[in-house]
């Protein structure tokens, strides 16, 4: 693709504790963008993530065989199966026959105004059913510890308090209060329907318990709202990736805030009313102020002024409002001037609503909008400027506003802001919570003991953004949608009615509504994003057997993306070949599902979600979280599988597959035939040429049908003329081979981290596995554990292997040792293999479903393999070489560190 450039890149380095941060990945977007991919590197500049968002119903998963696909990150607790080994004992009653989703927990959060409701769903639980089951066992060796909780996913839904029965339908049909509370999980006692307690906080929890025990017949547990509240924030702070931003003058930025450097903050909750909370630690706070001016003023208040019939119709107004046709300013008290012997501006509000008196204009004569703004901006203000009253009180420099007053929006936002900066004189700081409204539930819904959620850390949990309800012109349309069909459904819809699907779920402010300070929002800000389904944040998935990447040198700094998507010409340029490559996507997709028309409604309707997906990005590119491009590659990948594509590339992978095994016996037989020297350099240029010519180039797909693909490969390998680009060759072959007065020294185990299917991972990984086999290194394949465009996973990996071991004794008896070749060694056991000396070639999964993987997040059956490797090697591709490394397309990198 013109203008693109890609490098294969074979990083190599042993003592991985020595590498900072600047290996790995296997990032790849092919076909699309011939593959450019990213580099890891470890930059200043922090993590990634998803924000606001609201796909609310998560969609019942496919059935699939093996692994779960509902997220990119599988749910499935692989580590549990291994370890215990009990998974035969498993009470079968924990299966739900009818539900793909057991629902499990939920808790409530019932307040003056909306009701929040917190609830959990997980998977069935499933037992490694594939040949790496000893691998696994081999690899985890009792080291990891077990989880106490199960992976699944949190869903957040709210309702008006007013409209109770709606929350009750909504439980009801859910099934969220049949009696599984209690039971299996967390608690090993039998399900006890009769006795089923729900934990809910806030004071509808007192005010409606006999009405929950006479509609659903379940009792409620009460919890202390503040407790709840600070259980609830200080979850998030420490386990949510960028769960808190500032917001200034319109602009969003997310904080990550340092676990050791959290405490002491101000939580300010603006519900109905607002409290005010002094946090010192886990459970360790204090209630030092509140104000009764809060939420509920505003909705009230603007509801009897306005005649408006929702609260978001009421803070829609107040974005086309000017508030200076009803609040006396400083200017109009002083003709006009500033009052800058005190540092007030001519355009400082001095009174809220002050014009109201002095004009002899009744209530009709004021335009809603204006009243609407002054409003807002009255309590707003009132609220930063107690706010900072109460942190300058304790000294506190951070302030966390929560509660659904907030709403995402921009405007109420910088208001707060700008109030804190102002009063605090820059010394304190406004901070605003991506899941504002639910604190308080979410800390109702810890408070379920043996939960062991509050043990879960950041890299546990992965936020996704599933298609809630498809809205246009920033309304929603509809109902959320509960499962696939309806979506569809929804889709079609549009279509027929030629709307364009503005996004795919409700919610977030839109980019800037105001200046910030004493000024009046821009008008220009467009609609707010409704969230009258109550969508606004992403379903958090819970994923337990994740787990920072052990050799990362510098996890805090590491940063996935280094391509930040901000940038808005970045993100034009993605966008642009994302959206290009669609239909052809869309192509693939549905003729892996057997081009049925099944297939192809789903695949339309995947098209148009994912092109509301970007067209929502383009406009608010952090409307997720932070954005860069692994995140928008895995959005697709998330995508496809939310419309029931499990795995688009199937039989392009098979193919690749099949031809460069076909090839493998002949190259294998012109390695063993070079000395040790022409052999070690020729596996490397292997290893970056397979990665190469493998750029899903449509010329090469046409080549592997008439069978050339060794003459390819070969072609590739001799372009590839030293010195490359980065060339650690040298250093790398004494390593292993020794030089004058040096022995060799083989490595102990490595991990070697493969991409894409076909000619990479056959004729460029398995010849190098081989030649680390042979030299008495432990070799661990590193996969994808879900399918992600043409890279090989790692289910499949082991029939590859059994495929290739058919024409190598090396590989063959390695992958018995490994327990890869499980019935070859049944059927052929004569107990002298089972003592076989042979070191064990192994597979791990990654734990990641996305062309790019971010090593914060990875599998504990990889985070177990690291622990004993001291061998990294991984091909990758970079994209734009202008930018990262400097060079052309092409160009080759083989870097390798050896430990100082
Ligand atoms: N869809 C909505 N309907 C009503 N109010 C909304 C809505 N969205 C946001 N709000 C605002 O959020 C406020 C309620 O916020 P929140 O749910 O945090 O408080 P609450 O728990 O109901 O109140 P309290 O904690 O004081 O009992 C409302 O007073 C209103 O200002
Ligand atoms: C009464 C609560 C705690 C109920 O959530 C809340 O509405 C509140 O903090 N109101 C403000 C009460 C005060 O003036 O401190
Ligand atoms: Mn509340």
């Amino acid at each position: 693709m013109a203008g693109l450039t890609g490098h294969p890149v074979l990083e190599i380095g042993d003592k991985f504790e020595e590498l900072q941060n600047n290996i790995f990945n296997n990032n790849k977007n092919k076909e699309v963008i011939d593959k450019a991919g990213l580099v890891v590197k470890g930059e200043e500049n922090s993590n990634n993530n998803n924000n606001n968002q609201g796909g609310e119903r998560d969609m019942a998963p496919p059935t699939s065989n093996s692994l779960h696909r509902s997220g990119s990150r599988p749910q499935l607790d692989l580590s549990k199966a291994a370890i215990q080994g009990n998974s035969e004992e498993r009470d079968p009653t924990i299966l739900l026959p009818n539900q793909s989703d057991d629902i499990s927990h939920f808790a409530l959060d019932i307040g003056g105004s909306l009701i929040k409701l917190v609830y959990f769903s997980r998977h069935e639980g499933q037992s490694i059913d594939d040949k790496r089951k000893k691998t696994v066992k081999e690899i985890s060796n009792g080291s990891r510890r077990s989880y106490p909780i199960l992976g699944g996913r949190l869903h957040f839904v709210k309702f008006e308090t007013s409209k109770l029965n709606e929350c009750l339908d909504f439980i009801s049909s859910k099934q969220l209060h049949n009696g599984r509370i209690d039971s299996h999980y967390w608690n090993s006692e039998a399900p006890n329907k009769e006795n089923a307690v729900i934990k809910a906080t806030g004071g509808g929890a007192y005010k409606f318990a006999d009405l929950f025990k006479e509609r659903l017949g379940v009792s409620i547990d009460k919890e202390d709202e503040m407790d709840c509240l600070v259980a609830g924030a200080n979850f998030l702070l420490k386990a949510i990736r960028h769960e808190a931003f500032t917001h200034m003058e319109g602009h969003k930025e997310f904080v990550q805030i340092d676990h050791n450097d959290l405490f002491p903050y101000l939580l300010v909750n603006v519900g109905s009313g607002v409290s005010m909370i002094k946090v010192d630690g886990d459970g360790k706070f204090q209630r030092v102020s509140g104000t009764n001016v809060g939420g509920g003023t505003y909705w009230g208040l603007g509801r009897l002024l306005t005649k408006c019939n929702s609260f978001d119709e009421l803070l829609e107004l107040s974005q086309r409002g000017d508030n200076r046709t009803i609040d006396m300013l400083v200017g109009d008290i002083y003709g006009g001037m500033d009052y800058s012997k005190i540092g007030l501006s001519a355009s400082t509000i001095a009174s809220s609503f002050g014009k109201a008196i002095s004009d002899k204009k009744e209530l009709e004569d004021h335009r809603p909008e204006d009243i609407s703004l002054s409003l807002l901006r009255m309590i707003s203000y009132n609220i930063g400027q107690i706010s900072y009253l109460n942190a300058l009180r304790f000294g506190l420099k951070r302030i966390f506003f929560g509660g659904f007053f907030i709403r995402g929006h921009a405007y109420t936002m910088d208001t707060i802001s700008f109030a804190v900066h102002f009063w605090s004189q820059g010394q304190a700081q406004a901070m605003f919570l991506r899941h504002e409204g639910f604190l308080g539930a979410l800390g109702a819904f810890m408070s379920y003991e043996k939960l062991g959620l509050d043990d879960l850390m950041v890299h546990q949990l992965v936020e996704r953004f599933p298609m809630g309800a498809p809205y246009t012109g920033g309304k929603i349309h509809g109902p959320p949608l509960g499962n696939l069909n309806e979506k569809i459904s929804w889709m079609e819809k549009f279509v027929l009615k030629g709307t364009e699907i503005t996004a795919p779920v409700p919610m977030a402010p839109p980019g800037t509504t105001g200046l910030g300070g004493f000024e009046v929002p821009s008008s220009k800000g467009g609609t707010l994003r409704s969230d009258a389904s109550a969508l606004n944040v992403g379903v958090l998935h819970l994923v337990p057997t994740l787990e920072v990447f052990p050799l990362l040198a510098n996890p805090k700094m590491y940063e996935p993306n280094t391509i930040d998507l901000s940038d808005h010409c970045e993100l034009e340029y993605w966008f642009t070949v994302l959206s290009e490559h669609l239909p052809d996507l869309v192509d693939k997709a549905v003729a892996s599902e057997g081009g049925t028309d099944d297939a192809k409604r789903r695949g339309d309707a995947f098209a148009r979600a994912f092109s509301a997906h970007l067209a929502r990005l383009m406009e608010e590119p952090a409307a997720y979280g932070k954005l860069g491009l692994a995140n928008l590659l895995e959005l697709r990948e998330e995508c496809l599988r939310e419309f029931q594509f499990l795995d688009a590339y199937r039989s392009i992978k098979q193919r690749e597959n099949e031809v460069s095994l076909a090839v493998l016996p002949d190259l294998l037989m012109e390695l063993d035939r070079m000395d040790e020297e022409a052999r070690l350099l020729t596996l490397i240029e292997g290893v970056l040429a397979a990665n190469i010519f493998d750029w899903g180039s449509r010329a090469c797909v046409d080549l592997y049908h008439k069978g050339t693909i060794i003459d390819i490969y070969r072609m590739s390998r001799n372009k590839m003329q030293r010195p490359w680009r980065v060339d650690d060759f040298d250093l790398f072959r004494e390593r292993m081979l020794g030089s004058e007065g040096k022995k060799p020294r083989p490595h102990k185990r490595a991990l070697l981290f493969v991409d894409n299917s076909g000619a990479d991972v056959v004729l460029g990984m398995l010849p190098l596995a081989r030649e680390l086999l042979r030299r008495g290194t432990e070799v661990v394949l590193v996969a994808n554990s879900l399918p992600a465009l043409n890279d090989v996973t790692a289910m499949e990996l082991p029939d590859i292997v059994a495929e290739a071991a058919k024409h190598c004794d090396i590989l063959r008896r390695a992958a018995e040792a490994g327990g890869l070749l499980v019935d070859a060694m049944t059927n052929t056991l004569d107990g002298s293999k089972e003592n076989c000396s042979s070191v064990p070639l192994m597979v791990v999964e990654n734990g990641c479903g996305s062309p790019c993987i971010d090593l914060r997040q990875v599998s504990s059956e990889l985070a177990s393999a690291a622990k004993h490797a001291d061998l990294l090697a991984m091909v990758k591709n970079q994209r734009l070489a202008e930018k990262l490394i400097k060079g052309e397309i092409y160009d080759c990198v083989c870097r390798y560190e050896p430990a100082s």
